[in-house]
């Protein structure tokens, strides 16, 4: 027997260990279920080199659990070890690895810092066992069965074993605060979690889960013979036979790593379902495929959306080499895809570093463009081959492809000439199209809806006058509006209530009897609203019909919109600071009800027309103040009366 103290630094690197993993308790699964893997990968290696002959049984790791003795086995029928190879691998190499790490780390700062993936492996056990043991047979001929067992991190013993079969057996005695991890469910959901795709099939047993009884055993037998002695049912039987057949827990070639031209619709389908637990369809997805310059495989899918992109979380899984690494890892994923959901498997990327260093790796800034790059080719390539859906995506894509624009100057390039925006017939234009069709009447003026029904008074004047505006209506418009009109230079934007267009106005009135009328107007309206400050414009618009309207100056109107937005109002801060309210009283000098007015100044009811006149203007685009409202209902009801009499 052979017995000896563990390397120098291992009494400082447990409590490490513990101390630093343990947001990520659970990870020693993944390390012990991956060193099963690669040690089946090894074999597989060798006997692709002809150096070792294929087993009739295939490949296989177990997990055991014991409720009742605390224990839980990790077994691989994998390459095994030697004596010599478990003195190498696991009594030194690993030992200087912790040792090397905790070198690396001593100055870094917090946990949050590292990405969870250490590389310590095998060691990861101490992190919820007392003690740990590990039977192993190498494949190589004649070799000798190895049992090694170390308790407490410190002190090793080993000597010859008597394991039978190739592989490895890893026994874990947990420590009485990981007791959870020998629970079925709380195995299952762990190995679930970071095992769902390893190349290696892996299987559950709970080792304490009460056997079946003889007569259920009977029963099931006699079943079983019934059904094959009728030929029809033999296929019955045989199914039955299968669905009884253990299943393993996780899928070992998952869709990512198929050639996109193998998979199916459907498959894609299923695989999001289950990955994601979202019972909806996605819209479309990306398969990404790439073995050069860097190795990465993924499926990228757009979620079906219905709200505004600030509630919305998507979820892309990292993978390396079919091992889960963690959700969201920003510094390789741009911040915008997350609004997606995927899975990216990278066995290229460098995971044992800090996020920090990740954010300044050239390669991993590399891997991250490739991903925008293959997004916006899709989305392009759509616009371009299938309007149609891509029209029909647009509603739920837009926020994710403006949120790329305004994050990601190279997204913007590829994607600015396919942004789309639906105008007041529901038809969907880009910026261009848009332009083009209005260089007429209102050139280089995108006029824009943020609230279709706050703003029908003035969407029903643009369409009689045949003008055009665009609907943008979501949160992230605003910010998107402010990039448009830095990208396009000449090109400006206006909410359709921000200012009245010359094309509703006729050519009727003088500028002179048009000052006569606003002076006398300001003054009428002024005493019946008992305000000090009004401004207010008279037009001959062409409709007869309409009698007052508010514009709002699309400047002063964006100013106050940002001081909200910053939470500046409120903080002593008067919007007429920034160029007053910029609302304008429109009076149409066209209109019975305003020739009224200006005709009769000292009429009995002209106060009562003046009030009702900017009420109604207030109407149309906003909803009145409390007070105003009960002022409006009242006067409405005087009016009324005048009616009756
Ligand atoms: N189940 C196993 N079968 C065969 N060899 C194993 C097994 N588990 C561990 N080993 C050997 O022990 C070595 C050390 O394992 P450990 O998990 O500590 O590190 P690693 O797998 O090399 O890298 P990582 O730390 O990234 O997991 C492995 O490289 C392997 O040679």
């Amino acid at each position: 027997m052979k017995k000896g103290s563990l390397s120098i630094n291992s009494e400082n690197i447990f409590p490490v260990i513990k101390k630093w993993l343990y947001s990520d308790h659970d990870i020693f699964v993944r390390e012990l279920i991956s060193n099963g893997c690669d040690a089946v990968t090894k074999l597989k290696k060798l006997s692709l080199m002809g150096e070792f002959d294929e087993p009739d049984e295939p490949y296989r790791i177990d997990v055991i659990a014991s409720p009742d003795n605390k224990t839980l086995q990790f077994i691989d029928n994998g390459i095994g070890m030697t004596a010599e190879e478990v003195e190498k691998y696991i009594n030194q190499i690993a030992f200087s690895g912790a040792a090397a790490f905790l070198e690396q780390y001593k100055d870094k700062a917090t946990e949050e810092q590292i990405i969870g993936h250490f590389g310590l492996g095998f060691y990861s056990a101490f992190m919820v066992a007392d003690k740990v043991t590990i039977e192993s047979l190498s494949y190589k001929q004649d070799a000798e069965p190895v049992y090694w067992e170390c308790e407490n991190g410190t002190d090793f013993s080993m000597d010859k074993g008597d394991k039978e079969t190739r592989g490895t057996v890893i026994t874990l005695y947990l420590n009485e605060d990981s007791y959870e991890f020998a629970n079925e469910y709380r195995i299952k959901e762990v190995i679930d979690k970071y095992c769902s795709f390893m190349p290696v099939e892996i299987y559950f047993t709970n080792a304490d889960a009460p056997a079946k009884d003889e007569e259920e055993k009977a029963t099931e037998a006699e079943a079983s013979e019934e059904a094959t002695a009728e030929t029809d049912e033999t296929k019955d039987a045989a199914e039955k036979k299968e669905k009884e057949a253990p299943k393993p827990l996780n899928t070992t070639t998952p869709l990512w790593t198929k050639h996109p031209n193998d998979c199916t619709d459907d498959e894609y389908k299923d695989f999001y379902h289950k990955v994601f637990h979202d019972y909806k369809d996605p819209l479309f997805w990306i398969h990404l495929n790439m073995d050069y310059p860097f190795n990465l495989k993924g499926i990228l899918y757009f979620p079906k959306i219905n709200t505004q992109y600030d509630n919305l979380e998507g979820t892309i899984k990292l993978y390396n080499n079919q091992v889960f690494v963690a959700d969201n890892i920003k510094e390789v994923i741009p911040e915008f895809l997350m609004l997606l959901k995927g899975t990216i498997d990278c066995p290229d990327l460098p995971l044992n570093v800090s996020r920090s260093a990740l954010q300044n790796d050239g390669f991993v800034k590399k891997i991250s463009d490739y991903i925008t790059k293959k997004v916006a080719d899709k989305l392009s390539g759509m616009y371009k081959v299938h309007r149609e859906d891509y029209e029909k995506y647009w509603d739920d894509i837009n926020p994710f492809i403006k949120f790329g624009c305004l994050k990601d100057e190279k997204f913007l390039e590829k994607m600015k000439d396919f942004c789309i925006y639906k105008n007041l017939e529901g038809k969907y234009l880009t910026l261009p199209e848009y332009l083009e069709a209005g260089k007429e009447k209102y050139e280089n003026k995108v006029f824009y809806v943020t609230d279709e029904v706050a703003q029908s008074q003035y969407i029903n004047m643009f369409k009689e006058e045949g003008m055009d505006a665009l609907i943008m209506t979501q949160t992230i418009d605003s910010p998107f509006i402010t990039l448009l009109e830095q990208k396009n230079e000449n090109v400006h934007f206006y909410r359709i209530d921000a200012d009245l267009s010359d094309n509703f106005v006729d050519e009727s009135l003088s500028e002179e009897t048009a000052k006569d009328y606003t002076d006398k107007l300001t003054e009428l309206f002024k005493k019946a609203l008992d305000v000090e400050n009004i401004t207010i414009k008279v037009e001959a618009l062409k409709n007869k019909d309409l009698s007052s309207m508010l514009t709002l100056s699309e400047e002063s109107r964006r100013m106050q919109e940002m001081m909200k937005m910053y939470g500046m109002a409120g903080m002593g801060m008067d919007p007429a600071m920034f160029g007053g309210k910029g609302e304008t009283l429109v009076l149409n000098a066209n209109n019975n009800l305003v020739k009224y007015v200006l005709d009769n100044p000292d009429g009995e009811n002209t106060p009562t027309i003046c009030c009702q006149l900017y009420d109604l203007a207030v109407l149309a685009n906003r909803p009145l103040s409390a007070d105003a409202m009960t002022k409006f209902v009242a006067r409405s009801n005087e009016i009324l009366s005048i009616l009756a009499k």
